[in-house]
């Protein structure tokens, strides 16, 4: 009888998929242009104090506190990008400027007054009004960031924040981690890529398409090699030329029947086993260990359950070794829409929709693991607890979004 696999808890199956991870170490300059998604391989620090010069927010009149309520002379009139003579302080008894957003302020006044609300106002003199705040719509040099504070950390990934920050500071590179090299590979002879024909009992390759797909989605970027022959010596020679990738994820073949090798073939190329089943549904018979400092990932064959385990598992491990801080999914809190059973004495991964706070279960939850079209439906995922066996209506649930889609029901974003 063939040998009975151990099942591993789903939390210990994580703590041990992270545990093998190490975060990669080799860096790169790029332009600041290119950096979307990339991850920040040194402390950013503040170069140029934000703002640099003490500006007006408001188009209005420059005044000290103290004349508030009387009627001043305009010394001059100050703009965005004015220096030098023309910043210079100059006023004399009952005077004030004239100023422009974003204009340098001469340190001989304190406040700044919108135009709109000041009377009488003519081409020489305006009436400051009396009720005006001492330091209103001043903004001060380095208030909001002074230099030699961190801006941002290593291991943050860097989106359109922080390339606004990068570029207020004159910075046009930025030194992040080179991304790392992941091999993705189908196995089985009953695939067909999908450009070549398939026959009745053949069916086309869609797992390589969907894990490069989902990756790629997550910001990595994927090679593509091929199919596993369902063979043993064949699967063990194609292995053997992958080692120099970070990164190898395949899917299927290591399930229990006469033609799952990929197991056996990772193991005689050197694989260190970490697990080999988890107790998760779908998704039991999934795979990982490192051979030599390669990380091995077997997805099941399945496709939807390919594609919810590389979300839940492998994500944030790649995460990790891109040397990424923030590697878990975020999740949402919902109430359920409508009741379903989930499978107890496993960690259940439940395909649902997300929409205005509410989550609604894919086809009652009724799909099976070999059914892509439930993918599509989808937009997050739910995890159960193994004890939970159904998930009520009105009950409160954390989500975990995916897909990265947008919803056609108008949301309610107003709190
Ligand atoms: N006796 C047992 N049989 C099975 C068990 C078990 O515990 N005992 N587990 C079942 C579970 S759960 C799963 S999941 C599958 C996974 O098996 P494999 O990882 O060995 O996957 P395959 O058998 O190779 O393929 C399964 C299924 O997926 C299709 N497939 C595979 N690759 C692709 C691809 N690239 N694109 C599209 N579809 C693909 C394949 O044709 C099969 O239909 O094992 C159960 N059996
Ligand atoms: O992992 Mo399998 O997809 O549970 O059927």
């Amino acid at each position: 009888m063939a040998e009975k696999m151990n099942f591993l808890d789903f939390t210990d199956a994580v703590k041990k998929s992270l545990d093998l991870s190490i975060a990669t170490t080799f860096t790169e300059m790029i332009s600041i242009g290119e950096a979307i998604g990339r991850i920040i391989a040194k402390d950013v620090v503040c170069v140029k104090n934000l703002p640099s010069f003490n500006n007006s927010a408001m188009d209005g009149f420059a005044v000290k506190f103290e004349d508030a309520g009387k009627v001043l002379s305009i010394n001059k009139t100050i703009f965005a990008g004015d220096k030098g003579e023309k910043v210079k302080e100059s006023l004399l008894k009952n005077e004030c400027y004239k100023i422009m957003t974003g204009a340098k302020v001469p340190s001989d006044v304190d406040t700044i007054v919108p135009i709109e609300n000041c009377f009488d106002v003519t081409e020489k003199t305006v009436k400051i009004p009396s009720d005006i705040k001492k330091g209103a719509n001043l903004r001060l040099k380095g208030e909001e960031q002074k230099e030699g504070n961190v801006l941002f950390r290593k291991g943050e990934e860097i989106n359109s924040s922080h390339i606004t920050l990068l570029a207020s500071q004159g910075l046009v590179m930025i030194e992040v981690f080179r991304k790392i090299s992941i091999a993705v590979l189908s196995t089985g002879n009953e695939i067909k890529e999908p450009w070549e024909r398939a026959d009745e009992e053949e069916i086309y390759n869609c797992n390589s398409f969907a894990l490069i797909s989902q990756l790629k989605e997550k910001g990595f970027d994927a090679t593509y090699c091929g199919v596993i022959p369902d063979n043993l010596e064949d699967s063990k020679n194609y292995i053997k030329n992958l080692k120099n990738y970070d990164v190898i994820i395949t899917s299927g073949g290591i399930s229990m029947g006469d033609a799952d090798f990929v197991g056996e073939a990772f193991l005689q190329n050197g694989l260190q086993t970490a697990f080999h089943g988890v107790n998760i549904k779908p998704g039991r018979p999934i795979m990982m260990g490192k051979m030599d400092k390669t990380l091995v990932i077997c997805l099941p064959g399945n496709p939807l359950t390919a594609m919810v385990n590389i979300y839940l598992f492998a994500i944030p491990i790649l995460n990790k070794i891109q040397g990424n801080e923030n590697i878990y999914h975020e999740t949402a809190f919902a109430m359920n829409h409508e009741q379903f059973k989930t499978k107890a004495g496993r960690v259940n991964i439940v395909l649902g929709k997300l929409e205005n706070g509410g989550f609604k279960v894919t086809r009652n939850n009724k799909y099976g693991s070999g059914m892509i079209t439930a993918l599509y439906e989808s937009n997050s995922i739910l995890v159960t607890k193994e004890s939970t066996s159904s998930i009520d209506v009105g009950q409160e649930v954390y989500v975990i979004k995916f897909n990265n889609k947008s919803t056609a029901q108008e949301t309610n974003i107003f709190n």
